[in-house]
């Protein structure tokens, strides 16, 4: 969960609020500007160093050794301010430092906390002690959002220095709490830089991140969660936790989606099957096609809806010989595909859809007039660019559509590689919106949604729990019934995402995970 920490209140959760702006490093960087210069000079390293102290005693109350590691920037300066206050506070904890730079290389307000740090007794050290303890705390004030990439340079002694620094935060036993964001790591994205990969996820200790001023996309998708945490925050008293001015004149780049109220709407007395919406969903091609059967994932994404409140599920499977009598779930009704009206309810194409799918496509995308598109849908829209005409043709007839691919999927849309989109997955799925006009949503750690006029979303919820397959078809079927019911394409995308990762999140420990158990008990 993330959480706010305030410089005159004790942490308290943000989790009851609702899309916390994220700004880019630039962003960042004209917002610490202007709150700068209504500020006395230095005022923000030192409430930088406060904070950093305050959550630091918060998270280690035991902590008998305190090891900062501090960079060659301002984030070493952020580092050797926490150290000054943490020394006056704990007079009994040995409070150490470590840097990459002499004092007269770093800059101004950086040389500025050094020298404090020495006056009031910081103890300097080489390297981390080889005593800490897992009650002890790392602070990784190496890297912050000043990291950039300069693979034309050769690595100067102040880089092998911090490398060398990063690598011992990185193998630390006690939790380790990164300022601003794990050192390595690029704030826009989310992803190492390549001179910083390997430390990647090698850390088994706890990782906490202390965000300073502004949330960064980063901390929240693509590599950010394991490398950084449990996030905290701290908007150093300018206003943008309370969303006032600063922020309000930079725009941020994307926002964060938290639901506040996951409880179902309450339902008038009068309401009928029909008030919630109807979800038919197209897939599953059967075994006899090519002997891979994949009517579980259709199954799935039918289960989903229905245990999301749509009024009705339809389920048409691609599947000749599927089984006849009495389905499985008798609420759900089965049809054949010829047989279903699709120009009528909220449709959801290509969960397990196979090839079988490709031939119900111009159909499909003719009819619906809310659409759905995931799996196998997405990899024959990405193999025809006749399809891929009819997809974008859709908006301007005001039939909205969503798609939910995961990378992979997202890559053949785009026609490039997986890691490229993983390299920007916020500007990945902003390219899909704009491509396809329509609601795009990147599945994967830090699920994005984007919309065509350019608007983006990050999630907040989920875990590597649903790393198992099919979960994604009972995304599908989540977010087929919350648009039924009413919700725009944009809010049934963000709050499905929400949705299915809160389930995740809040999984009981002695219950059995699997796509089917996570279909039957979204969160109502
Ligand atoms: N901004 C804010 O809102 C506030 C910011 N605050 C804090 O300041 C931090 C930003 O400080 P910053 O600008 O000095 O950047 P920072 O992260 O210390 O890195 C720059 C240093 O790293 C080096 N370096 C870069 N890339 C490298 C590489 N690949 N490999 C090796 N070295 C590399 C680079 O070297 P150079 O390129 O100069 O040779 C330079 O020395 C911010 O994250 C937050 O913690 C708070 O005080 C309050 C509000
Ligand atoms: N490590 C993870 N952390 C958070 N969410 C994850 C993780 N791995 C997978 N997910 C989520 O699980 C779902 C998997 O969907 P998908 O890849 O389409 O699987 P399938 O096709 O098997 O249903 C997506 O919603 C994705 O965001």
């Amino acid at each position: 969960m993330l959480r706010i920490s305030s410089l005159d209140a004790p942490p308290t959760s943000i989790s009851e609020n609702q899309g916390w702006p994220l700004f880019n490093t630039s962003a960042t960087r004209q917002i610490e500007k202007a709150c700068a210069s209504r500020l006395p000079p230095h005022t923000l390293m030192e409430r930088a160093g406060l904070a950093i102290a305050r959550l630091a005693m918060a998270l280690a109350p035991h902590a008998q050794r305190i090891w900062i590691a501090c960079g060659p920037g301002n984030n070493g300066g952020d580092g050797f301010e926490a150290a000054t206050q943490l020394q006056v506070r704990l007079p009994h904890t040995r409070i150490m430092v470590s840097q990459v730079r002499e004092p007269s290389q770093l800059p101004a307000d950086a040389q500025i906390s050094w020298h404090k740090a020495q006056q009031a007794g910081v103890q300097w050290v080489s390297n981390c002690p080889s005593d800490l303890s897992p009650q002890d705390l790392c602070i990784d004030a190496l890297l912050g959002i000043g990291i950039h990439h300069r693979a034309d340079r050769k690595p100067s002694d102040a880089d092998q220095r911090l490398q060398q620094l990063l690598k011992q935060v990185t193998q630390s036993v006690c939790p380790v709490l990164c300022l601003d964001i794990a050192s390595g790591l690029d704030a826009n994205t989310g992803q190492y830089l390549p001179e910083f990969a390997p430390h990647a996820m090698s850390n088994p200790s706890p990782r906490h991140t202390l965000a300073l001023l502004t949330l960064q996309p980063g901390l929240f998708t693509a590599q950010g969660r394991d490398a950084c945490g449990q996030i905290w925050w701290n908007d150093l008293g300018c206003g943008i936790a309370s969303h006032q001015a600063d922020a309000s004149t930079t725009q941020p780049v994307a926002h964060l989606s938290t639901i506040a109220n996951l409880q179902a709407k309450p339902r008038q007395h009068t309401s009928h099957k029909g008030s919630f919406g109807d979800v038919a969903v197209l897939g599953g091609e059967g075994l006899s096609q090519r002997g891979l059967s994949m009517t579980g994932a259709a199954w799935l994404a039918a289960l989903a809806a229905l245990h999301s409140g749509a009024g009705r599920v339809m389920l048409a499977l691609l599947d000749e010989h599927a089984p006849q009598g009495i389905p499985p779930w008798p609420e759900i009704m089965l049809r054949r595909p010829s047989a279903q009206d699709w120009s009528q309810p909220t449709v959801v194409c290509g969960c397990g859809g196979g090839e079988a799918v490709q031939a119900w496509l111009p159909h499909i995308l003719g009819q619906a007039p809310q659409l759905v598109l995931d799996a196998d849908a997405l990899n024959a829209i990405a193999a025809s660019p006749a399809l891929a005409q009819q997809l974008t043709a859709r908006a301007a007839r005001q039939q909205p559509t969503i798609l939910t691919p995961h990378p992979l999927e997202a890559a053949r849309l785009l026609q490039t590689s997986t890691t490229a989109i993983q390299a920007h997955r916020l500007q990945a799925c902003l390219q899909l919106a704009q491509k396809f006009q329509c609601t795009a949503l990147l599945k994967g750690s830090g699920t994005v949604i984007a919309n065509a006029q350019r608007k983006i979303w990050v999630n907040s919820s989920g875990n590597a729990r649903l790393a198992s397959g099919g979960t994604g078809d009972v995304l599908a079927g989540l977010i087929g019934a919350l648009w039924a019911q009413g919700s725009n394409a944009d809010e049934a995308a963000i709050q499905g995402a929400f949705k299915h990762g809160h389930t995740a999140d809040q999984w009981p420990a002695d219950r059995p995970f699997s796509a089917g158990a996570l279909a039957m008990h979204l969160a109502q």
